[in-house]
């Protein structure tokens, strides 16, 4: 794929001069130095950088989630930096989907019960059964977090990110708390999601192996984009050599 001539219709995301200072004065931290960015509709993107490095501010950015000190963000036709806090409300509850490294699972619900706390609030939800069959979870849906194992878990939280249709899908360390078989697992249902509902996928990771299944991988240091990488051809979480 060539970028370069990417259409704003094919764009999920555009950032230009995107800037976080949190702080002020000699204690200022620059944790965004200016980023530069495209992502197209659909891809699977990996951002791989040192800790303090920024991806996490820049996923909260783009996930409206925090704001930026100065530059510019775009999700499709809209201006995420210029968003009243309220039009931000509603572009994460009609929009993005988080996946964090630990699940904030409620255990007192079980998983159903858990996808249904989004589904029961969200414009054009699919049902919580279908979410968890698309995680391979269909035979667990009456099942207590603690029936799970951290995999399963994981698989839970993102079919209660994925059950409300999200463009996006944000993931911050999703394999962070597992090991690499469980971690694999976790990237499929990744892949899935993209493959099945379209979904934009951006993927925060430590695990520089993941990056062979992403058709975009940005590498971050310092608070700035130093590369970004194109993949013809992603491999299947399967196929990840961990
Ligand atoms: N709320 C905050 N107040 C002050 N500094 C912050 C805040 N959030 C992040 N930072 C700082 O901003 C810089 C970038 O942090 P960020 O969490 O984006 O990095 P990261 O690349 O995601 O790191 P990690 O891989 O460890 O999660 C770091 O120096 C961090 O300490």
């Amino acid at each position: 794929m060539v970028y370069e001539t990417m259409s704003q219709q094919e764009l999920a995301f555009r950032a230009h001069g995107l800037t976080k200072t949190y702080g002020e004065g000699r204690s200022a931290v620059h944790a965004l130095r200016g980023v530069d960015l495209e992502i197209g509709r659909g891809e699977i993107v990996v951002l791989l950088g040192p800790s303090g490095s920024g991806k996490s501010t820049l996923l909260n950015i783009l996930g409206g989630l925090d704001k930026a000190s100065a530059g510019e963000a775009w999700f499709e036709g809209h201006c995420l930096t210029s968003m009243t806090d309220r039009a931000l409300t509603g572009y994460r509850r009609n929009h993005v989907g988080f996946v964090f490294q630990f699940y904030n699972l409620m255990p007192s619900l079980t998983a159903r019960e858990n996808v249904e706390l989004v589904t029961e609030i969200a414009k054009h939800p699919m049902s919580p059964e279908d979410a968890l069959h698309l995680v391979g979870l269909g035979a667990r849906l009456d099942h207590f977090p603690a029936q799970l194992s951290g995999g399963e878990q994981q698989r839970v939280a993102i079919a209660r990110a994925v059950a409300k249709q999200p463009d996006v899908l944000f993931c911050d360390e999703p394999t962070g708390a597992l090991d690499s078989t469980t971690g694999r697992a976790v990237l499929r249902v990744l892949q899935d999601v993209n493959e099945k509902l379209g979904t934009t996928v951006l993927i925060i990771t430590h695990a520089a192996a993941t990056a062979a299944m992403a058709d975009r991988v940005i590498h971050f240091a310092d608070g700035a984009i130093r590369d970004v990488v194109l993949n013809d051809a992603p491999l299947s979480a399967e196929e990840i050599e961990w």
